[in-house]
């Protein structure tokens, strides 16, 4: 069809191929029926129709990035392109580009950046060779939703995090040469459960993370360089982070934990859930149920990991947004972290949360409704962009920082979010910005002694450990919304970016590809530079050579108040 042949002439025009294999091969002039089935590495469904069922260019020295132009070859079930020299990002919005694929090899490239979760959209995938590259952070938990999965490898790469419970059993080899992967097949997680300073905390958990880490500072950090020592570091908190969000699945062990606390705390007329009502209304479930025309498919607004998002009106006409959580035991910590989190907080620029439901199975959380949905849709729509003005991307970049400033500097609970990112930053009618999703937070009362006093040396890594994070998360989503980029290609740039790229980043914001193009020439150019060296002092890789928030905001907020915003 067109399509696929416009297919393959984008692949052609997007590689950069040094030995030639195209030029001899992919010969577009002699349009008869099937010709591109003729093409090397192309197999048609049928010889003698043009339609694209694999694309398979392995071993050729391919350069560029992953060739996006296989979107067009609607009907591509396999996609071969290993050991070649393909760099860039996977693109998050892949299992848009290839609905229907079943396999998917781009094994020894140079592919880096996160694994996207969106991959497990691609239901039919049922071979994914990830391995050989430079891929880092977590495997993203969604992939065990590939049902069909039958060969899967994401060998030697830079991925760290517990591997999740894959249905089919792997080998060890599909996780080998990833120096930061624990759990089965490979060696179990570390356990960080016990802890002697457990009451100072209201997430037990933080403590444990602190202990561990001044253990780590004082006996082995002192012999290693500084950077070394906050890139383990970095790597190292995420790691327990991730384990306590996934740590109903770990073991046996854990889910025997999750099994004995969690029923209790979700129990209807447990302890918890009374002093749950104190924070947030309780709301029945036949209420919400009506409210959402029984859950009718219409009043979806969106799936996320833990749940559906409906859209609800509730009988005094509140427009609601209401997220009722998958059947599983999985979510119940996140749920209470949700409630207990932003259940006590109350600013402009959080989400208000109104209420929550427990009945039987039905775990549900009530929001107020924002009508211009979240910040990663507006900055990346599927389809025709608008043009977004500067004093709108200083009003929410200024919003966001004033709601982390108060979370951070809040005087009887410090919150890290730590998940900051243009997917949580909801907007509302007036497009002010309201961060969400608490479900990954730490809270700690900030007049506890272990805060104030005899955790002193602890606190400093506090702020440089969690603190940091939600500044150097902030920054990314700041150098998002001025470059409309993908956040994965930006926190490689933050990654692999020396002083250098920093000055590329920065310096020439009229000449730069890195600024939306829409923002550049319009007298604003002077304050997206200043902004953009604000971001860039947020995304250094040393966590103590960023500002802190109320810092960055307060440079923000003299730039918002020109427009009426700060
Ligand atoms: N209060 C709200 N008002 C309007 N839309 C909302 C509201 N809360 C969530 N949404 C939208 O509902 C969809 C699902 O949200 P949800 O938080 O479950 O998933 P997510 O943002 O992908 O996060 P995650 O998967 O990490 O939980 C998203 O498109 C989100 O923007």
């Amino acid at each position: 069809s067109p399509n696929d042949i416009a297919c393959l002439k984008s692949i052609r025009a997007s590689l950069d191929d040094p030995h030639d294999y195209f030029k001899s091969s992919w010969n577009f002039n002699n349009y008869t029926e099937g010709f591109i089935c003729k093409f090397v590495g192309i197999d048609c469904w049928h010889a003698d129709d043009n339609e694209v069922l694999n694309i398979r260019l392995t071993n050729m020295g391919l350069k560029g990035q992953f060739p996006l132009g296989i979107v067009k070859c609607k009907r591509l079930m396999g996609l071969d392109l290993s050991n070649n020299q393909l760099s860039g990002p996977i693109p998050s919005n892949i299992s848009k580009l290839f609905r229907f694929g079943t396999a998917i090899d781009i094994s020894s490239n140079r592919f880096s950046g996160n694994i996207p979760k969106r991959i497990a959209n691609c239901t039919f995938l049922n071979s994914l060779n990830l391995s050989n590259n430079q891929l880092t952070g977590f495997i993203p938990p969604e992939l065990i939703l590939l049902h069909r999965m039958k060969n899967f490898s994401v060998a030697n790469n830079q991925l760290y995090g517990p591997v999740p419970l894959f249905n089919l059993s792997l080998s060890k080899d599909s996780f080998v040469g990833n120096p930061g992967l624990c759990g089965k097949p490979l060696e179990p997680c570390i356990d960080h459960k016990s802890s002697p300073f457990k009451n100072g905390f209201i997430t037990g958990y933080a403590v444990s993370v602190v202990s561990v880490i001044t253990i780590f500072m004082f006996y082995f950090a002192p012999c290693m360089h500084r950077n070394e020592r906050n890139k383990l570091l970095r790597h190292f908190i995420l790691n327990l982070i991730w384990n306590r969000t996934r740590k109903v699945n770990m073991t046996q062990n854990s889910h025997q934990t999750s099994q004995m606390v969690l029923p209790d705390i979700l129990h209807e007329t447990s302890r918890e859930t009374s002093m749950l009502v104190e924070l947030v209304s309780r709301m029945s479930y036949s209420d919400l149920y009506e409210a959402t025309n029984e859950f009718s498919a219409e009043n979806i607004i969106g799936h996320g990991q833990m749940g559906t998002t409906y859209k609800a009106t509730s009988s005094n006409g509140c427009l609601l947004a209401i997220k009722r959580l998958f059947d599983t035991q999985k979510f119940d910590e996140h749920f209470i972290t949700e409630l207990k989190t932003l259940g006590r907080l109350r600013h402009d620029n959080l989400i208000p949360l109104i209420g929550f439901c427990i009945e039987s199975k039905e775990k549900l959380l009530v929001y107020k409704y924002m009508s211009n949905g979240n910040l990663y849709d507006l900055l990346h729509p599927l389809e025709k962009r608008r043009t977004i003005g500067w004093p709108l991307r200083l009003k929410i970049a200024c919003g966001v920082a004033k709601g982390l400033v108060w979370l951070h500097q809040n005087c009887n609970y410090k919150v890290i979010h730590l998940d900051i990112c243009s997917r949580c930053i909801l907007l509302d009618q007036n497009f002010e910005p309201k961060i969400s999703n608490f479900s990954e937070a730490m809270l700690m009362k900030s007049n506890n002694r272990y805060w104030s006093s005899s955790f002193d040396m602890d606190s400093e890594f506090w702020e440089s450990s969690f603190v940091k994070e939600d500044v150097y998360r902030f920054g990314i989503l700041v150098l998002e919304l001025i470059s409309r980029k993908e956040p994965s290609e930006l926190t490689d740039l933050a990654r692999t970016g020396d002083e250098s790229t920093g000055k590329w980043v920065v310096d020439d914001v009229k000449s730069s590809d890195f600024v939306d193009g829409g923002l550049v020439r319009h007298g604003f150019d002077v304050e997206i530079f200043e902004i953009l060296r604000v971001a860039w002092n947020c995304v250094q890789p040393n966590p103590d050579e960023r500002p802190a928030m109320l810092q960055v905001h307060k440079i923000i907020n003299g730039f918002s108040k020109k427009y009426g915003y700060g």
